[in-house]
């Protein structure tokens, strides 16, 4: 099968100044060791690659593929053949020259170093817009991840199922949290209430948190934060729209404006 045939989402694009799956270095220096696979003496850069490869080489084999070229491998994800080689070395994987890369070795290899041989319970609080989507996404599972436990504020929403998980009272994350093993939180709640969120999910034996609420949180040494912000990122794509825009059209000028304030 040709490998063109996969269908990847692309992860760069000309205008994209970061490498694909970088670690911000704010961020890289913020994982611990442990989490970045640093014990293994992994860069933080290379295990924030390592998603992407995985989802190419689950692609192909699934179409049943056992072999990849360095070459192939980085086409797919839109990253230079070296750069694929060099963070390939770092996991200790080597090819085999004129056969490639055997693909189940470097799925499992990948897998380790990003901890997906276990399966990592999550909670989820803010059981809203984004906390529902986040509920009924069904790729987690194949990443390692499963939904523990759903957490709201509002009694209207508590005791309601989401994709079959029943939504519990906040107040009960100090319980659940620690009797479910999870150590792994999402924050999908407004961001007045996240601060309070994360405390609460810290003091229950939270040690990572994925916040979506757009605030910056404060944690104790030894949790780790990513945030995701939606509108953040859709803006830089607007800057970026914007300088597309004046390289070929010239730079952009306000509407002018008639005398009685409208808009021409
Ligand atoms: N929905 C999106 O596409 C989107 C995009 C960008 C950013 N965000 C951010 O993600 C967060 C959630 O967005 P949303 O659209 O799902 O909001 P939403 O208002 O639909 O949902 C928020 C949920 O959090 C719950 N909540 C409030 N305070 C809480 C607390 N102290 N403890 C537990 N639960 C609490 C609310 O009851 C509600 O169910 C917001 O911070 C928002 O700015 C959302």
């Amino acid at each position: 099968m040709p490998l063109q045939r996969l269908r990847l989402p692309r992860t760069g694009s000309r205008t994209q100044v970061d490498a694909p799956g970088e670690v911000p270095a704010d961020v890289a220096a913020d994982v611990p060791a442990e989490s970045t696979g640093a014990r293994r003496g992994v860069p933080a850069a290379t295990v924030g690659r390592l998603p992407l490869y995985l989802q190419a080489l689950h692609a192909l084999a699934d179409d049943s593929i056992t072999t990849v070229s360095s070459q192939e491998l980085a086409e797919l994800v839109h990253v230079s053949a070296a750069m694929l080689r060099k963070d390939l070395s770092q996991l200790g994987t080597y090819g085999t020259r004129g056969v490639g890369y055997d693909v189940p070795t470097l799925v499992h290899e990948m897998s380790a170093v990003l901890g997906l041989e276990h399966d990592w319970p999550v909670a989820i609080v803010g059981v809203g817009n984004l906390g529902r989507a986040l509920a009924h996404y069904g790729g987690f599972s194949s990443r390692g991840l499963s939904i523990a436990a759903l957490f709201d504020a509002d009694p209207a929403v508590v005791g309601t199922e989401v994709n079959g998980h029943v939504v519990h009272a906040v107040d009960d994350l100090a319980e659940l949290v620690p009797a479910r093993g999870v150590r792994i939180a999402v924050v999908a709640t407004p961001a007045a209430a996240a601060q309070q969120t994360a405390d609460r999910l810290v003091a229950a034996g939270i040690t990572s948190i994925l916040c979506f609420a757009g605030a910056a949180l404060r944690v104790p040494d030894g949790v780790t934060v990513r945030a995701v912000d939606l509108s953040s990122e859709l803006q830089i794509l607007g800057f970026h729209e914007q300088r597309t825009r004046s390289a070929v059209l010239g730079p952009l000028r306000p509407p002018a404006r008639l005398t009685n304030g409208v808009s021409r």
